[in-house]
C-alpha cells in the first residue's frame, strides 16, 4: 500500500478559538476525520454549540474555557485537558484576533492585546502540549496568515504575530523534530468569519482581494479543513516546519 491515511481516528486534538470562524471548522472537520475535540476559547456557549455538532458525528468533544493570552489559565487548561483524554495528538493554535491601526497610530495596549492572542498564547499552549508530546509525540499546527509572508493593509502588529508564528513553526521543528513532534504552520487569505465580515462586506474592499486571487475568489471554511488534517494525519508525517498557504494563489500572483 502506497497511500497513507488521510484520517484522524483514534486521536485527539485540542483546538485553540474553537468557538466560531476558523477555530469552528477545523475542530468539526477534524472530527469528521475521526478526532474527538478539546475545544477552547473564552465563551462558553459557543464551545458547547461547536460540541455539539461534533458529538452529532459521534465523536467527543470537551469543552475548556480559558483566555488563551493568560499563562496561569493556559497551564491549568492543558492540565484539565490531560485529565480528560490519555493524550494530545494534534495542537490548533487557531486563537487569533486583530485591531486595524495604521503605525504611527498604534498603541501600547493594541501592541500587547495583539501579540498576546495571536503569538504568546500559541507559544504557551506548544510549550504545555509540547512538554508532554515530549513522550508521546504528536504535530502541532499553527494558524498563521498570508500577512505574515507579503505586506497586507492589515495593520503592522498583526502581520509581525503572524511573521513570529511561522518562524516560531521552524524553530520548534527544529527542536522537537527528534522526538517525533511535527510542527507546521497554515497560512490563511480571506476566508469570511466575525473577524473578517465587516472587510468582506465593503465591495470595494472584497474587489482588491478578489482581484489580486489567481483563483478569483475568497476562500470557503471548508478549504481549511483538508489542509489541517493532511497536516494533522499520517499522509503529513515527513512534512514539518513548513507554512502551506491556502490562498486561492493569492502570494505567488505577480505582474
Ligand atoms: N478569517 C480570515 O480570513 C483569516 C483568519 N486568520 C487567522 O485565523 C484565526 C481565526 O480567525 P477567525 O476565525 O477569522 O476569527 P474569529 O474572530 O471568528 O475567531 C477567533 C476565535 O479566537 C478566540 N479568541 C480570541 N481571543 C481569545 C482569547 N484571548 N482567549 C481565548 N480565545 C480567544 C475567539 O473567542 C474566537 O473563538 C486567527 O488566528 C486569525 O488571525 C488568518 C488568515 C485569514
Ligand atoms: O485584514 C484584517 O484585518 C485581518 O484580520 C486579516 C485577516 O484575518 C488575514 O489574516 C487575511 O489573510
Amino acid at each position: 500500500m502506497y497511500l497513507p491515511t488521510f484520517r484522524l481516528d483514534q486521536t485527539t486534538a485540542l483546538v485553540t478559538g474553537a468557538g466560531r470562524g476558523i477555530g469552528r471548522a477545523l475542530a468539526i472537520g477534524m472530527a469528521e476525520a475521526g478526532a474527538d475535540v478539546i475545544l477552547v476559547a473564552r465563551t462558553e456557549a459557543d464551545l458547547q454549540e461547536t460540541a455539539s455538532r461534533i458529538e452529532a458525528l459521534g465523536r467527543q468533544a470537551f469543552v475548556l474555557t480559558c483566555d488563551v493570552t493568560d499563562r496561569t489559565q493556559v497551564i491549568a487548561t492543558v492540565e484539565k485537558a490531560y485529565t480528560l483524554v490519555n493524550r494530545i495528538d494534534t495542537l490548533v493554535n487557531n486563537a487569533g484576533m486583530n485591531i486595524r491601526s495604521k503605525a504611527l497610530d498604534v498603541t501600547e495596549d493594541e501592541w500587547e492585546t495583539i501579540q498576546q492572542t495571536n503569538l504568546k498564547s500559541a507559544f504557551l499552549f506548544s510549550q504545555e502540549v509540547g512538554r508532554r508530546m515530549q513522550d508521546t509525540g504528536g504535530n502541532i499546527i499553527n494558524i498563521a496568515s498570508v500577512a505574515g509572508h507579503v505586506a497586507l493593509r492589515t495593520g503592522v502588529v498583526y502581520a509581525t504575530t503572524k511573521a513570529a508564528l511561522i518562524q516560531m513553526t521552524k524553530v520548534l521543528a527544529l527542536e522537537w523534530g527528534p522526538k517525533n513532534i511535527r510542527v507546521n504552520a497554515i497560512g490563511p487569505w480571506y476566508f469570511k468569519t466575525p473577524l473578517t465580515e465587516p472587510l468582506l462586506a465593503d465591495p470595494a474592499y472584497l474587489k482588491d482581494i478578489v482581484d489580486v486571487t489567481p483563483l478569483g475568489r475568497v476562500g470557503e471554511l471548508t478549504e481549511l479543513v483538508g489542509p489541517t488534517v493532511f497536516l494533522a494525519s499520517d499522509a503529513g508525517s515527513y512534512i514539518t516546519g513548513q507554512t502551506l498557504f491556502v490562498d486561492g494563489g493569492m502570494t505567488i500572483k505577480g505582474f
